[in-house]
């Protein structure tokens, strides 16, 4: 298995829990925690990488990325619109969230692991990430807005699992589950393990606990979406993918939490919405 993309970060092993580091043009903080070894961009308050001691990465980055625009790999934040905006086609896709700088307003370490809270404010609107990591992994997106009028919201934890090979991985928890097919256009219910060969998209319409399981590498792992509403199974087949070979995007499979679509959110003024995305091994 090739070595994860930021593994070279964390050669020279340091006492710091917590130190900053630049990388391919960003800003990164690398974290190194008795419990775990884990990386953020500034950049869209990006969880890049995460990894258990004693244990292999959890999530997939590609190794190279655009000069400029969206990092893929980790957890890149969707928000405050999900895919295409409503009515602006020349927005950014999936939103402004992962092409802005956020601010890191807090982060602690103790026995059981680290905590950090970023926070991006843009206009009336201001979302964290409260993140939590150690032998498991826990993020809460959490939304608010001061507009005086309602505003719509779209968002999702786009996370990227590292895998041994997309075609040879299963996903059990959505058996019976109802959506929408993106690649055949049309409504679609879950019919046993997902498993994907060539390439898949759907947008479940419940969320809950997901099981991934990986033969190859004898790993399970527990993904909690929580409350949802949605869950997005994400993997593009033989389609390009920028820099990305086919060959390095055989390495994950985006299994995503989200409000999106007709789950998508009118947010009433000082109103909250969270998004919740848990991860341990089984
Ligand atoms: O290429 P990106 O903008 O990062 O989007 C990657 C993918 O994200 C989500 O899964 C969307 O449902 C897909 O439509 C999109 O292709």
């Amino acid at each position: 298995m090739a070595e994860h993309p930021l593994a070279a970060l964390f050669r020279f092993s340091s006492r710091q829990v917590f130190r900053w580091d630049r990388h391919q043009g960003r800003d990164l903080l690398l974290i190194e925690h008795p419990l775990c070894q884990a990386v953020f961009s500034r950049q869209g308050g990006q969880l890049l990488h995460f990894q258990p001691r004693g244990q292999r990465p959890w999530l997939w980055c590609a190794a190279h990325w655009h000069n400029l625009g969206a990092i893929r790999g980790g957890v890149p934040i969707c928000w405050p619109w999900f895919g295409r905006h409503p009515n602006e086609s020349g927005w950014p896709h999936h939103g402004w969230a992962r092409l802005n700088d956020w601010r890191l307003v807090s982060k602690e370490s103790d026995r059981h692991g680290v905590y950090l809270v970023w926070r991006l404010e843009l206009c009336d609107w201001r979302v964290e990430l409260h993140a939590r990591l150690g032998a498991e992994l826990d993020l809460q997106l959490v939304t608010q807005h001061s507009d005086s009028e309602a505003c719509q919201l779209s968002h999702a934890l786009h996370a990227y699992w590292a895998v041994s090979d997309v075609s040879r991985v299963s996903l059990g928890g959505l058996e019976g589950a109802r959506g929408q097919d993106l690649l055949l256009r049309q409504p679609c219910q879950q019919d046993g393990e997902l498993r994907v060969a060539e390439g898949c998209h759907r947008v479940f319409r419940q969320a809950g606990a997901l099981h991934l399981q990986d033969l190859a590498w004898q790993r399970r792992l527990r993904i909690d979406t929580g409350a949802g509403p949605n869950c997005v199974v994400w993997h593009p087949g033989g389609r390009p993918l920028g820099d990305v070979s086919w060959r390095e995007a055989l390495g994950f499979l985006s299994v995503q939490v989200a409000g999106c679509g007709a789950d998508s959110l009118t947010l009433e003024p000082g109103a909250e919405a969270r998004l919740s995305l848990r991860a341990r091994l089984e």
